[in-house]
């Protein structure tokens, strides 16, 4: 009797059927994830093909392919006058308000309960599958508390990762020039580099440690792309089948650490009298058993929470300086040669190098007046993403802007346009061309007038300070509304000191040892929906100086 049902059900399971169920089932999701969306304010106006049946779906049909131009027209027509637009999201997420720049600090400065940062970028990454279950407030509190503070003691071994995994992936041949691939080079260097930080030598340079680091990292990307396509109603069903790669990837990672992470918990945990005089060293692992002591769950601690925690920071550090890396070559390498960047970087970079014996420290470094400049003006005109800072709105009775009047409703997601920002020429002098001492131009302009006046006045003394402090302020890690690659604010990217440093010596240590041909011109990134893709396929070539080896 069973076999015969089964067999007649089997019979009718025929591929139009099939197809058809499918079909009937996401549009149905899909009806059923619209009515789940916040609702926005009539008053607000619209970037995108519009309202209604028809609109929603050209809006999800054309997201992938036009949303940076949506933004980019509502920069122009309501940002430009302060006014907040409403852009298309992708089909699975709510539509997104713009905010403008005149409200980023009432943005910004709202608590976490009312608009969150997790909770925006929970909706992008889809966190809960992708980290493997862990809360990754735990890993973000100790970057923030523990990355900056230790940045003095961590530049050495920063330096000599950066110097071995150049040679390592440039070679030493003072003869031949080489063609290479520059995504890859930057993937040959920085997972090594970060990892340094993180895990420490000689984990940082074991290859397939770190290849599993990329990985791990790419599948967060690609399934946060996938899972953006589906319904939210289907994303229960189909999330935990996409990471089984990332779950992979962990356990890669999990039983090359595992030995190092439990040693450590022992050591820092144990009350062993071996132990009373021997400090830990200063990395990752040291730092989230010591977050975990402050927050009292030091008893807790296994190696497998500390493993996925040290993924999610890999994650959020390998690809944001790859990319950024990348872009910078890109716009070194493709400016006027008569511009003389490259050769003006590297003298100033030899020059302090010599100056310091040939050990970077944080003071040296931030003599890097006109490199801190290049790298800061690459982050400026070639942003990795249209937007980087995302909010959402978690206060149950939503919030309300008190410049406009607009309501946003719970669940409503509130955006900063960093590409308007970046190229608004009320902002910056010719923005669309890549101007390497941008913001080393005015610094150089007063230390010059500082170090020509003497003492003068009491009076003058103290506005020429607080000139000071605004000059200083220009450096690539200040953020502010008008310069957004680290976003703003209290969740700006507690990555960039670390960042700065290791961009930095990146690029001195290459301009000092290699010579490289530039680019007739900038190999274009493609956008799809707020991503800008790189052109991965760009080759550099370069040949190792002689007297260098
Ligand atoms: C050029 C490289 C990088 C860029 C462009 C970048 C950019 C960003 C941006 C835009 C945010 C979002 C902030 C917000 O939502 O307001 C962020 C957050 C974060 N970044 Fe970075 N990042 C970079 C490298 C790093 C590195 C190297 C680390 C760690 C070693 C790191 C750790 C973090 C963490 C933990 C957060 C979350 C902060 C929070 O939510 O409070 N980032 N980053």
């Amino acid at each position: 009797m069973a076999t015969g049902i089964s067999a007649q059900l089997l019979e009718s399971l025929t591929l139009g059927r099939i197809v058809a169920a499918v079909v009937v089932l996401t549009i149905s999701s899909f009806i059923v994830d619209f009515t789940w969306k916040p609702r926005y304010a009539d008053s607000l106006p619209r970037a995108g093909c519009g309202r209604g049946l028809l609109g929603t779906l050209q809006n999800w049909f054309f997201f992938v392919t036009r949303y940076n131009d949506w933004v980019a027209e509502g920069y122009k027509k309501y940002s430009k006058d302060q006014r907040a637009f409403v852009v298309p999201s992708a089909p699975s997420r709510p539509h997104e308000i713009v905010v403008p720049r005149s409200q980023t600090a009432w943005m910004l400065e709202l608590p976490d309960r009312v608009l969150s940062a997790k909770e925006a970028h929970q909706d992008v990454l889809r966190n809960d599958y992708q980290f493997l279950g862990i809360d990754d407030h735990f890993p973000i509190q100790t970057i923030h508390k523990h990355l900056a503070r230790n940045i003095t003691g961590l530049i050495p071994g920063v330096q000599e990762e950066v110097h071995g995994a150049l040679d390592a992936v440039l070679g030493k041949d003072t003869e031949n020039w080489k063609s290479l691939n520059l995504w890859e080079v930057w993937l040959g260097i920085v997972p090594r580099v970060t990892s340094r930080i993180i895990v420490g030598a000689p984990l940082c340079r074991n290859q397939e440690f770190l290849s599993a680091q990329v990985a791990f990292a790419d599948d967060v990307v690609r399934n946060s792309i996938l899972l953006d396509l589906f319904p939210r109603v289907l994303q229960p069903l189909i999330g935990p089948l996409l990471v089984l790669a990332n779950r992979w990837h962990w356990r890669k990672t999990h039983l090359l650490a595992e030995p190092l992470i439990t040693q450590r918990i022992h050591d820092m945990t144990s009350n062993d009298p071996a132990h009373k005089d021997w400090r830990p060293p200063e990395d990752m692992i040291t730092w989230l058993i010591r977050q975990a002591q402050t927050e009292g769950f030091a008893n807790q601690l296994t190696a497998d929470l500390l493993s996925k925690s040290i993924l999610s920071v890999e994650f959020a550090a390998i690809h944001t300086t790859v990319l950024t890396g990348f872009n910078l070559f890109l716009d070194l390498l493709s400016s006027d040669p008569s511009l003389n960047y490259l050769d003006t970087i590297r003298g100033e970079t030899a020059r302090v190098f010599a100056e310091e014996n040939g050990a970077w420290s944080k003071q040296s470094l931030a003599r890097l007046t006109r490199t801190d400049s290049a790298i800061k003006e690459s982050m400026r005109i070639s942003p990795i993403a249209r937007s980087l800072t995302h909010r959402k709105v978690v206060a149950p009775e939503g919030v309300t802007n008190p410049a406009e009047g607009w309501h946003a409703p719970y669940g409503a997601s509130l955006m900063l346009d960093l590409g308007g920002t970046h190229t608004d020429p009320t902002l910056y002098e010719e923005p669309e061309r890549y101007d390497a001492w941008r913001f080393s131009r005015e610094k150089e302009r007063y230390e010059a007038r500082s170090a020509a006046t003497t003492a003068a006045a009491a009076g003058e003394k103290g506005a020429d300070r607080e000139e000071g402090l605004r000059i200083k302020r220009l450096g690539m890690v200040t953020t502010s509304p008008e310069y957004l690659p680290f976003s703003h604010g209290r969740h700006a990217c507690p990555g960039r000191f670390f960042v700065a440093h290791e961009l930095k010596m990146i690029l001195a240590y290459f301009l000092q040892n290699y010579e490289v041909k530039p680019l007739a011109e900038k190999p274009k990134s493609m956008w799809l929906g707020v991503n800008a893709i790189p052109p991965v396929q760009t080759k550099i070539e370069i040949r190792r100086r002689k007297g260098t080896v």
